[in-house]
């Protein structure tokens, strides 16, 4: 169903389907799914957790990797749909925006405009992908909104769980591969500060020129290696240390942070990864900062999974992130 058509672009538009929301149901008491409880957004919705899609791999595509994420707002709804419900507060599903062809800066403005609406309705967007393209409108969209409430220079902390830096030079191409740099420059364009946290990086798949990039804007970076069980303690430390010094938080994970054997529905699988046991805890800190503001998951891409693996990863994250107890 098209509940939404945006007025600038005939090519990039918002659906909703509720028919994704199926599973099991119980008769005991007590006994609801996120398919049962989950309602359409509207206008009038009182203030609550809001999925929103995006569906695109337009960005993945000018970035030479593997298609598919489009498809993976569709997935992680269906692997969300049997999962437990123990939210106190309500959530809702906004449909997704649609990226047609490669009309990807009107889809990123669309995101944009819709996540700026949800922020001043006091919801809290997690934003299903989708190609990591989306964390540019993502970002904009917190940007939008922040500036509309009169913020001057918001110190915006980004956290990104993700293999790679995604900070390649945006006057190539701007695609999946570059949408941090985009915020840098955006940033120094609005004279407010790049903050920037990237998780999991594997020295592998990174070039050396964007290590020196990432020192360039101050970014902190733990490796991949970095993470093991004695050492997370330490990590957790220095991630409340980086949010004291932020007024808001956007958080991003791009599931191919993962180890392949966890996320093989990715575009570029991770032979080594973080696992997700490691990762919960941190993901939890950031939840219950009280500044978490918005939060998106990147790159699932079903064409590639095995037996939903990666969108029940993906599921897990969104359920983390919505408990409200
Ligand atoms: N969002 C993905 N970014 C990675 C992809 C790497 C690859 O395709 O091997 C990047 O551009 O570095
Ligand atoms: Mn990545
Ligand atoms: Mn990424």
């Amino acid at each position: 169903m098209a509940i939404n058509s945006t007025s600038n672009s005939a090519s990039t538009e918002t659906v909703l389907d509720m028919s994704l929301w199926s599973g099991r149901t119980d008769p005991e008491p007590n006994s609801e799914r996120w398919h049962q409880k989950i309602q359409p957004l509207s206008e009038t919705a009182a203030p609550g957790c809001v999925l929103l899609g995006f569906e695109s791999d337009a960005g993945v595509a000018r970035n030479q990797g593997r298609k598919g994420a489009a498809q993976g707002p569709k997935a992680l709804r269906k692997a969300l749909a049997p999962l437990a419900w123990h939210r106190t507060g309500p959530a809702y599903d906004a449909g997704n925006v649609r990226c047609d062809g490669d009309a990807l800066e009107m889809a990123q403005q669309a995101l944009a405009d819709q996540l700026s609406a949800l922020l001043k309705a006091e919801h809290f967007p997690i934003v299903l992908g989708g190609g990591h393209e989306m964390a540019y409108g993502s970002w904009q969209g917190l940007a939008q909104h922040l500036a509309d409430k009169g913020e001057k220079a918001p110190r915006i902390g980004i956290i990104n769980f993700d293999a790679h830096f995604d900070l390649r030079d945006p006057t190539h191409v701007r695609s999946s591969g570059t949408p941090f740099a985009q915020i840098a420059d955006d940033c120094a364009q609005r004279g407010w500060p790049f903050r920037y946290a990237c998780l999991g990086v594997s020295r592998a798949a990174n070039t050396l020129a964007l290590f020196n990039r990432a020192t360039q804007l101050g970014v902190m970076v733990r490796e991949d290696r970095d993470f093991q069980p004695a050492h997370l303690e330490c990590i957790q430390r220095d991630l409340e240390r980086f949010m004291v010094r932020c007024d808001h938080i956007y958080l991003t994970i791009d599931l191919d942070v993962l180890p392949v054997g966890e996320a093989p529905g990715v575009s570029a699988p991770a032979a080594r990864g973080v696992s997700l046991a490691l990762i919960e805890p941190l993901i939890e800190t950031i939840r219950d900062s009280g500044k978490l503001r918005l939060a998106d998951l990147a790159e699932l891409n079903p064409a590639h999974d095995i037996d939903n693996r990666s969108a029940r990863a993906a599921a897990r994250l969104v359920f983390q992130l919505a408990l409200d107890i």
